[in-house]
């Protein structure tokens, strides 16, 4: 009896797992915890009758004054262990390092047989094939190998074993393995399997365990690494991480066409997943994932807070979150962007179109469908952003706040072009009352709608009124971010001959609309605009607690979506900030702090 192999665990196994656990630990989600126990099940079954038959066979062994003593299939406790804790490791790096990564616009729905030309889903297909074939091969060369029983049985042995397992996690998931970033796919396999090949080197140098000589090649990989140990935690690591990968694929699949997939539970079973591994490509409804394509792409090329934000929902919420911030954002620059007031208006006059018969069409679930396809297809004038709403789930979602949101895009056309001379200036926002009427359109609106996506999601047990009072503090919220969104853009508005500070408060400053068009960095608006980030922080004081009355998996998230915009705010207050296209931003170190301590509650 020894500590040597325990001692093993307790210097280099355990220390990486407590320190990513730790780090991680805030992102955790019920079902990264489900993903995990899945994998370490799948990885201890699949592997402890294949290494009791190399232990018994005598291919390794573990001198007896090495182990504590407990064997199951003569498998010692320690070895035991080393399955489990592998698999944990690479899992939390693997959820770490794909945590920011929106996976769902990595499906690729492929062409129907008859319509198969060569393209890049072609490709991809040629590159499954390709994959199929290197480890089929793979599985007859080890059969060749192990019938040799010679210097390359362990090896043989190795492979025989891992094969059939890749060859099947490669069919099923090859469009995530191959699409994915590297940094979420060859990364959690490198980094692990490096460490581990340097533990190994120290374990067999010291004898803690040992390959028998007869069933080895004798190639080292470096000095005291033999190449089939090199082998093993490279396949290892790579099984483990192609499983995750395959999990996602299979969430993904789930997450992406609810009209195939109806009432998906918050952890799937295994039968589920596996259905919807198998549904094929070819039957990927293509308009939705384009749709959501669009919008992921939106998002990450326009907002940097809400971006982190998304990050850190999970589910149907963050591809209906996805989906709104993408109509929201092309609705705004449709009228933003209008040359002319005229097409401006013409804008908003589509949008209510649209709006209106999205609703008309929305209620009869049967023909959701049919709709779906007919709203995904362009419609002109209107950009693929806007068929983000079709894919919404609008029952769920009050037609009024979006009506009002077009309500206060309505308002900043108000704003006359050119500038109206001092004693004819008739410019929407007089009082503190129409900026706060204007804020709750453009803004409020879109809490209560981030709102009833989580109340549409999560079952929260609220009742009626205290459904209404998250509403409200939500809208308030709302409020508060767009104060500081107009206390960031004074200059960049008033470029567009826009000013949002109150009439009446810049005549307590002695000052008119026309004095901030003409110098919106003067001290009187820098007074005005502190006086803005103090109204927005009381108001988001006041509101914030609400958060805590939301489903648990969603409190943190929103606290970051919430905190990350008003962190804007705070770098305002500050005497010097860093600018990006005249805007001010928050340092990405700084905002993935926020991030951290708003998830930390
Ligand atoms: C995580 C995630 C993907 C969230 C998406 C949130 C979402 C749907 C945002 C839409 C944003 C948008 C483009 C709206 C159009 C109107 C508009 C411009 C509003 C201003 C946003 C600022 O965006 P940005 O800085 O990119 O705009 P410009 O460059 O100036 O054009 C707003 C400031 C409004 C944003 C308001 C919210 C996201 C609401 C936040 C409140 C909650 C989520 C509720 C919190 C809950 C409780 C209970 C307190």
């Amino acid at each position: 009896m020894g500590i040597e192999y325990a001692m093993v665990h307790v210097l280099y196994t355990i220390p990486p797992a407590v320190l990513l656990t730790l780090l991680y630990q805030p992102l955790i989600s019920k079902l990264d915890l489900y993903k995990i126990g899945f994998l370490v099940t799948i990885a201890v079954l699949a592997t402890v009758p294949w290494d009791s038959y190399l232990i018994r066979n005598c291919i390794w062994t573990y001198p007896s004054n090495v182990i504590i003593g407990p064997t199951l299939f003569d498998i010692p406790a320690e070895e035991l262990f080393f399955f489990v804790i592998q698999t944990y490791t690479t899992s939390i790096l693997y959820l770490m390092l794909s945590k920011a990564t929106f996976q769902l616009p990595y499906l690729r729905a492929e062409p129907k047989l008859k319509r198969r030309r060569v393209s890049n889903n072609t490709s991809w297909r040629l590159c499954r094939i390709a994959g199929q074939l290197f480890f089929a091969g793979a599985i007859i060369a080890s059969i060749g190998m192990i019938r040799d029983n010679g210097r390359a049985s362990y090896m043989g042995l190795i492979a025989l074993w891992a094969a059939p397992f890749l060859l099947l996690l490669w069919s099923l998931a090859y469009q995530f393995i191959l699409g994915l970033p590297l940094i979420n796919t060859a990364l959690p396999i490198l980094i692990p399997t490096l460490y581990l090949w340097h533990v190994d080197t120290l374990a067999l140098q010291r004898g803690t365990w040992v390959i028998a000589s007869g069933t080895k090649l004798g190639v080292h990989l470096w000095d005291g690494l033999e190449i089939e140990e090199a082998v093993f935690f490279l396949i290892t690591n790579t099984l483990v991480v192609f499983g995750l990968l395959a999990f996602d694929n299979a969430v993904a699949v789930l997450e992406s066409f609810p009209d195939t997939f109806r009432n998906v539970p918050s952890l799937p079973s295994p039968i589920l997943l596996v259905k919807a591994l198998l549904l094929s490509a070819t039957d990927y409804d293509e308009k939705r994932l384009l749709c959501i394509q669009d919008a992921a792409n939106r998002l990450k090329r326009k907002s940097r807070s809400f971006y982190l934000a998304s990050s850190t929902f999970s589910g149907k919420l963050r591809v209906d979150l996805l989906l709104l911030y993408s109509w929201c954002r092309v609705a705004d620059d449709m009228v933003d962007d209008a040359a002319t007031p005229k097409q401006a208006h013409a804008s908003i006059r589509d949008l209510e179109d649209l709006l209106r018969e999205e609703y008309r069409h929305r209620y009869p679930s049967s023909v959701v469908r049919s709709f779906r396809e007919h709203f995904c297809a362009p419609i002109p004038n209107l950009s693929d952003g806007n068929q983000a709403i079709s894919q919404l789930p609008l029952r769920f979602l009050a037609k009024k706040h979006f009506e009002d949101m077009l309500l206060g895009f309505k308002q900043d056309l108000e704003f006359a072009d050119p500038p109206p001379c001092e004693q004819s200036v008739h410019w929407p926002i007089i009082t503190e009352r129409d900026l706060e009427t204007y804020a709750r359109r453009v803004a409020g609106t879109v809490a209560m709608l981030c709102l009833q996506l989580v109340f549409y999601h999560f079952k929260t047990g609220l009742d009626e009124v205290e459904r209404t009072e998250i509403l409200s503090a939500g809208a308030r919220t709302g409020v508060a971010l767009q104060y500081v969104n107009i206390a960031r853009d004074i200059a960049v508005d008033a470029r567009m001959n826009r000013v949002y500070l109150p009439q009446e408060w810049l005549k307590e400053e002695g000052l008119t609309a026309r004095d901030v068009l003409q110098d919106p960095d003067s001290l009187g608006i820098k007074r005005l605009r502190s006086r803005l980030l103090d109204r927005a922080f009381r108001i988001y004081e006041e509101a914030r607690g609400a958060i805590e009355k939301l489903p648990q998996e969603t409190r943190g998230p929103m606290r970051v979506a919430v905190e990350s915009y008003m962190e804007i705010g705070r770098v305002l207050r500050e005497e010097h900030y860093t600018v990006k296209a005249g805007k001010a931003t928050v340092p990405t170190l700084r905002r993935i702090k926020v991030a951290w301590r708003a998830l930390r509650g």
